[in-house]
């Protein structure tokens, strides 16, 4: 079976969130927000290796998560780039050469249930590349600059996407490339895998596999841990 690398990004500024310090090194529980998302892929069996992308000037600290937590699978920690798509693509360049499969995860995203990430990545090993998704749950309305509706899509359509999202390598490598080549910044893998022409299988997961963005997110995601993806919660 072909090896499986883990990206985690991590490199981004939470801007949305505020605070002074970038939101995956916020405490939740005991640990890090970033600490939880990357012991989740560390006991994972059929993880490799994991990619760590973070700030440039978060590589030291970082590494040293890497020693205090043991998260053994962590070969590299990288500076990422000023976009997430940019950030992917250091960690790509990062894999080592035999890796079959990749997921790509948020950092921020520590809930994810271990269950999906193993019918996600199964969905991508059987049509090579798949996402986990939930159906929205409200109305969802086109509006222009003017704040006037333009439109409204049938909601049965409308998928909310998560991370991770997982590829056969050379299919994300080959999006990544042409998305370069073509100038094409997108805010998820999916996205530039769909521009060249592959099918993206959408896999559901649940609501509390939270991108932890925003300030209300905070005591949110401390419920979530307390009350259903705590320690053995799983
Ligand atoms: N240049 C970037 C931007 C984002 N990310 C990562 O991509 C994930 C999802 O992004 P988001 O929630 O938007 O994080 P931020 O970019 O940090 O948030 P904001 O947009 O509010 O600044 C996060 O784990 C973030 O660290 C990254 O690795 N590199
Ligand atoms: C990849 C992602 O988490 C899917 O929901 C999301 O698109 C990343 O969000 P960002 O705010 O664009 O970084």
């Amino acid at each position: 079976m072909g090896k499986l690398g883990v990206i985690i990004v991590a490199a981004g500024k939470g801007s949305r969130m505020g605070t002074a310090e970038s939101k995956q090194y916020l405490q939740l529980g005991q640990k890090p927000i970033l600490v939880h998302t990357l012991q989740l892929f560390q006991n994972i069996h059929e993880v490799n290796e994991i990619i760590l992308v973070v700030g440039g000037n978060d590589v030291e600290r970082c590494t040293g998560y890497v020693q205090s937590y043991a998260l053994s699978k962590v070969t590299h920690v990288l500076a990422g780039g000023a976009e997430r798509q940019d950030s992917v693509r250091r960690g790509l360049e990062a894999l080592e050469r035999d890796t079959e499969w990749v997921l790509v995860h948020d950092g921020v995203r520590p809930f994810v249930k271990r269950e999906h990430v193993f019918e996600c990545l199964a969905m991508a090993k059987d049509r090579n590349a798949a996402v986990l998704a939930v159906p929205v749950k409200d109305t969802i309305k086109i509006v222009d600059t003017e704040k006037r509706i333009q439109s409204t899509p049938d909601r049965r359509s409308l998928w909310a996407i998560q991370t991770p999202q997982a590829f056969r390598l050379s299919l994300l490598q080959e999006a990544h490339d042409r998305a370069s080549q073509d100038d094409f910044m997108g805010t998820d893998d999916a996205m530039l895998v769909e521009r060249t022409g592959t099918t993206v299988h959408v896999v559901e997961g649940d609501y509390y596999n939270i991108k932890i963005t925003t300030p209300e997110d905070l005591p949110w995601a401390e419920w979530i841990l307390q009350n259903v993806r705590g320690e053995g919660q799983q």
